[in-house]
This record gives structure tokens, C-alpha cells and sequence, in this order.
């Protein structure tokens, strides 16, 4: 795990000392728009109009964020016009890597071996973290948009005059009410759970622990009265926390301490990522061991031996009851 600065990649763990123990992620640096009609979105220049063949997306199946973009791609039947590459789930003193491996697909663009390449190749002096998601554009060889939270948007309309599926999962008339749900599940339960778990102090762990508790209380409250987080309709929202929710029993509960409960604990919770997972094409978007290889395996500081636990039986293909 490491960060590039001036072009140059460096091993380096996330700094939690200068900041009492508590984790903060830092803010994606390239937020270019994909448009229907090339002209520039909300940040970022333009001349990135929606064409299929024209876009490659980086993920990696054991991430949360990738997952979203994953899903949306999948959501909008826009599989044929935007291509992928899967990285190793393992990421160590080189960050991500193309390394072979069940599941991993190389990439097309410059036949890169580790992540941060994809980043000089659009900036040789580029510094700063180097994540995935990343959305490519051939034509003009560079990095699009790293924000996962900005990606779902995009794929969520821009594709939809070239043949994208039907599906508007951001409608206009429920905005306000997705971004406040946003606003309270990206703190407390998206990036709550790895506050959490990259803790290096009692007092941040547990600053970390009990809102993402109460939020998810919450939540399960919510969904005993409706059956989706804005009522009858699926949204983003749904989506964003779903990432979250289908790796929390197998990994965040055990690795990342987050073991108040259990999701499988939670009387509506528990149906409502059922239903989720067994939603169509979505299983095709998830990869449990890669998701569980990557934490107990990347993260050393926090589970040194490496070992990879055998469980949990999920059972998620039960009926959902909703
Ligand atoms: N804000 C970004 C966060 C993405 C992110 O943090 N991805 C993780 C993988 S789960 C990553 O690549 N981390 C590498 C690092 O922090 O060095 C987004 O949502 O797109």
C-alpha cells in the first residue's frame, strides 16, 4: 500500500498519527464528466461525449466503491460499451497489480503491471493516493474520473441515448432525499466501517463503531415501514449502501471489529440485502473471495498472519420476504 508523489511510487500505510488514530480518506483528485453530448458536467473540463467502446473502467471486485460502478454498468446493460479490467485482490508494497490470478483481468490500455502506471500515464507527475475506481478514455488516453460517488452518475444517464437500459436510479423528484440518505450513510456506514476498522486508537475505533451502530439501527427502522430506502422505488442510494452491507458479515464484522451485530442479526436489514444480492445480474458483480482475500490478506497492520477466514455461511439465496 502506498501513494505516488511527483510520478514516483512510494510504500507507504496510511498516516493515522498525525491525526489522533482516526482515518481520513483522501479526496479523489480527477472528476471529468462523461456527457451525452461531450460538453463539460459538474466538475472537470470537457470533450468526454457518452460512445460505446470508448471507455475502459479499473476495479477491483474486493472494493466497496469499484462495486458501485460495477453495478451501475451491470444495472444499465452497458457491459458491451464500457470494458473492464479486474485487479489482484491483494494489495501490498506495490498497491494494486495486474498480477495473474483467478479472476484478475489484465489490462488493455498500456499492459500496465501495477495500478499507479495507469496513473503517470495520464499524469507522469501525478501525486497522491492511487485508488480504484478509475474510468479510462482511449481516445484521449487519460483518466476520466476517479469518483465512485461521480462514475454512478455518469453510467446512470449519460449512456442513454446510445442504447443504455432503462432505469433511472438518481430520478429528480427524490434527489434532496437521496442525498441526505447519502449524507448520512457515506460517514457513518460506507467509510464509517473502515473509520473503524483502520483505527490505531480506542477512542477513534469506538467514535467510529457506535454511529455506524446507530445508523444502521436507523436504517433497519426505515426499512420495516418501506421497502427501499426512499420508499417503493430502488435508487443510488440503495445501491451505495448494498456495497457495504454484503461485505459486512464476512469481513468488516470479524476484521474490522464491527461485530455489535451481525447484519444476518437485523430483522429488516438482513431481507433487504437478500433481495439486493438476489436482484438480477448482481451476483455476476460479485466476488466473495476476492472481497474476503483482499482485506485479511492486504491489511497487515491489523491481521498479521494473513490468514483468511473459511466462513461465515451467508445463505443469501434464502427467500428475501420482501
Ligand atoms: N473516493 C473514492 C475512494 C476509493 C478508494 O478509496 N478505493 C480503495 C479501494 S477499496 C483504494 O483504492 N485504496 C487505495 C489507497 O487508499 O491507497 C471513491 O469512492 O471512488
Amino acid at each position: 500500500m502506498g501513494l505516488l508523489v511527483k510520478g514516483e511510487w512510494h510504500d507507504q500505510w496510511y498516516d493515522t498519527k498525525s491525526n489522533d488514530g482516526e482515518f481520513a480518506r483522501s479526496e479523489s483528485q480527477i472528476r471529468n464528466w462523461v456527457t451525452k453530448d461531450g460538453s463539460a458536467g459538474p466538475s472537470g473540463k470537457a470533450g468526454f461525449k457518452a460512445e460505446a467502446g470508448r471507455y475502459h473502467l479499473y476495479v477491483a471486485m474486493a472494493c466497496p466503491w469499484a462495486h458501485r460502478v460495477l453495478i451501475f454498468r451491470k444495472l444499465k446493460g452497458l457491459e458491451s460499451m464500457i470494458s473492464v479490467s479486474v485487479l489482484n485482490p491483494l494489495m501490498a508494497e506495490h498497491g494494486w497489480t495486474f498480477e495473474e490470478a483467478p479472476g484478475v483481468v489484465s489490462d488493455p490500455i498500456i499492459n500496465a503491471r501495477y495500478m499507479y502506471q495507469i496513473y503517470t500515464a495520464t499524469d507522469p507527475n501525478y501525486s497522491g493516493r492511487v485508488t480504484i475506481p478509475v474510468l479510462w478514455d482511449k481516445q484521449q488516453g487519460c483518466i476520466v474520473n476517479n469518483e465512485s460517488g461521480e462514475l454512478i452518475r455518469m453510467l446512470n444517464s449519460a449512456f442513454d441515448d446510445i442504447g443504455a437500459l432503462p432505469g433511472d436510479y438518481y430520478p429528480a423528484t427524490l434527489r434532496a432525499e437521496i442525498d441526505e440518505l447519502n449524507a448520512l450513510i457515506y460517514p457513518n456506514v460506507n467509510n464509517g466501517v473502515y473509520k473503524a476498522g483502520f483505527a490505531t486508537t480506542q477512542r477513534a475505533y469506538e467514535q467510529a463503531v457506535i454511529p455506524l451502530f446507530t445508523t444502521l439501527d436507523k436504517l433497519d427502522e426505515r426499512l420495516a415501514k418501506q421497502r427501499y430506502l426512499v420508499g417503493t422505488q430502488i435508487t443510488e442510494a440503495d445501491w451505495r449502501l448494498f456495497t457495504t452491507l454484503i461485505r459486512f458479515d464476512a469481513v468488516y464484522y470479524g476484521h474490522f471489529k464491527c461485530n455489535i451485530k451481525r447484519i444476518a442479526d437485523y430483522e429488516h436489514l438482513s431481507g433487504y440485502l437478500r433481495e439486493l444480492y438476489q436482484w438480477p445480474g448482481i451476483k455476476d458483480t460479485i466476488n466473495f473471495s476476492h472481497i474476503k482475500q483482499h482485506y485479511y490478506r492486504s491489511h497487515n497492520t491489523i491481521n498479521p498472519t494473513g490468514i483468511v477466514p473459511v466462513g461465515p455461511e451467508l445463505d443469501l439465496d434464502r427467500p428475501h420476504g420482501r
